[in-house]
C-alpha cells in the first residue's frame, strides 16, 4: 500500500500511459505471474474497508423470476406482479426459463472467453480507447485515464444497433456467437420491457414504441484471477445510466448488488439471466423502477470471470429533445419526482463514469423542501 501513497500524479499518469500502451490488458498481467499488482490498481481505503463490510448471501441473493408459464392467462399477471415487485424493491433480478438455450448461452460464454485468451498481439489489433456509440472496441478500463484506480478486468465492446458492426470487423473467433446472442438477448429485453410496461399500468408495447432497444451495445468482460484481490476492484460501485441490462455469467462468482445497506452476493444461477434497471428507466417511472448501485469484486478464483453484458438504451428522443416522467404516471398523488432531462445531460452522465459519482437521478431529483 506504501507505494499507493508515494506515487506522484505524473509517476501514475507515466504508469497509466505504460499499461495502455502495451494493450496487453489485465489478462497479460495476470498470465506474466505477477505476485503483486502494479500501484494504478490499488484502490483507496474506503473502497476497500467497504469491501468487507455487510456483504450477506441469503439464497441467490437476488429474486429469481420463473418465465415458463409467461403465455398462460392464469400465471402472467403473477409474472407481473413479481417482476413489478423485483423491479421496485431491488432493481435487479434472475429470469429463468427465458427461452434461451442453454446451448447459446454456454457458447456465448465461451466466445468471449476465447476472444481473450487469444494471443495478446491478435487482441492488440483492437486495442482502443473513447470509441463510443458504433464499431468494436477492445481495451482495458473504459475509463482507465478518469477513474481514481484502474480496475482488474478488459472488455470487448461491440455496438449492435444503431449502426450494427460490418461482420468482418468483429473478431472472427467470437463474431457468429455475439452476433446470435445480441438476437437472443434482445428477444429477452422486449420480453422483459412489456412485464415491465404493464407492471406500470401502460401498454405492453409502451416501451418498444420509445425504441428502448434501438442503442445496444454488448459488452464481453473478462475478471482474470486477481493475485491480491483486497487491494483493488473487479468494477467500483456504479449504476447502469440506460434503460435495462442485460447480463450472462459463467459460475466464477464476484457480481454484487446494494440492498439496503448490504452488500448482496449475486450466485450465479445455471441457465438464468440476470436483469437490472438503469437510470433512465428509473426517471421515466418516476422511481417506481429503482436503478441500483452494483460492483464487482476482484477475481478470488484461479478461473476467468467471464460476463457478457448487453445494454439497452433507445435513439428516438422526443420532438423537445427531453425526457421525463412518463406523464401517465403522474396525478396529483404522485408527482413527478425528476425534473425532464436533456440528451446532453444523459450522454454526459453516460460518459462521466470514473469523474464523478452522482449520477443522473441525483442532478434532476426534485427537492421539496417541507
Ligand atoms: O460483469 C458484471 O457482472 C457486471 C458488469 C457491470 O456492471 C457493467 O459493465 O456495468
Ligand atoms: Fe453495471
Amino acid at each position: 500500500m506504501a507505494a499507493a501513497v508515494t506515487t506522484t500524479s505524473s509517476d501514475r499518469m507515466e504508469q497509466l500511459k505504460e499499461f495502455d500502451e502495451s494493450k496487453m490488458g489485465v489478462k497479460g498481467l495476470s498470465d506474466s505471474g505477477i505476485s503483486t499488482i502494479p500501484s494504478i490498481f490499488l484502490h483507496p481505503p474506503e473502497t476497500l474497508s467497504d469491501l468487507k463490510s455487510s456483504t450477506t448471501s441469503c439464497g441467490t441473493g437476488i429474486p429469481v423470476v420463473d418465465l415458463s408459464n409467461l403465455h398462460s392467462d392464469f400465471h402472467r399477471p403473477k409474472i407481473v406482479e413479481q417482476i413489478r415487485e423485483a423491479a421496485s424493491s431491488w432493481g435487479f433480478f434472475q429470469v429463468v426459463n427465458h427461452g434461451v438455450p442453454v446451448s447459446v448461452l454456454d457458447e456465448t460464454i465461451a466466445a468471449i472467453k476465447a476472444f481473450h485468451e487469444q494471443p495478446g498481439e491478435e487482441k492488440a489489433k483492437y486495442y482502443k480507447r473513447d470509441q463510443e456509440g458504433h464499431g468494436v472496441m477492445y481495451s482495458s478500463n473504459n475509463d482507465l485515464y478518469r477513474s481514481q484506480a484502474a480496475c482488474w478486468h478488459d472488455s470487448l465492446q461491440l455496438w449492435m444497433s444503431p449502426q450494427p458492426p460490418k461482420a468482418e470487423d468483429i473478431p472472427e473467433v467470437c463474431r457468429r456467437q455475439v452476433v446470435e446472442w445480441d438476437v437472443h438477448a434482445k428477444k429477452v429485453a422486449d420480453t422483459v420491457m412489456e412485464l415491465l410496461s404493464l407492471g406500470l399500468g401502460l401498454e405492453a408495447g409502451k416501451f418498444k414504441e420509445l425504441t428502448f432497444s434501438d442503442a445496444r451495445a454488448v459488452v464481453g468482460i473478462i475478471y482474470p484471477p486477481c493475485p491480491q484481490p483486497d487491494l483493488t476492484m473487479g468494477i467500483t460501485s456504479h449504476t447502469d445510466p440506460g434503460i435495462i441490462t442485460v447480463l450472462l455469467q459463467n459460475q466464477v462468482p464476484g457480481l454484487q448488488v446494494k440492498h439496503g445497506d448490504a452488500w448482496v452476493d449475486v450466485k450465479p444461477l445455471p441457465g438464468g439471466l440476470i436483469i437490472n434497471m438503469g437510470d433512465f428507466l428509473q426517471i421515466v417511472s418516476n422511481g417506481e423502477y429503482r436503478s441500483v448501485q452494483h460492483r464487482v469484486l476482484a477475481n478470488a478464483s484461479n478461473e476467468h470471470r467471464i460476463s457478457i453484458v448487453t445494454f439497452f438504451n433507445l435513439t428516438k428522443w422526443r420532438e423537445l429533445g427531453t425526457y421525463g416522467p412518463l406523464p401517465e404516471l403522474l396525478s396529483p398523488d404522485k408527482p413527478a419526482l425528476y425534473r425532464d432531462f436533456t440528451l446532453q445531460q444523459f450522454y454526459d452522465n453516460f460518459y462521466s463514469k470514473g469523474l464523478d459519482s452522482k449520477s443522473l437521478i441525483e442532478r434532476i431529483k426534485i427537492t421539496t423542501c417541507s
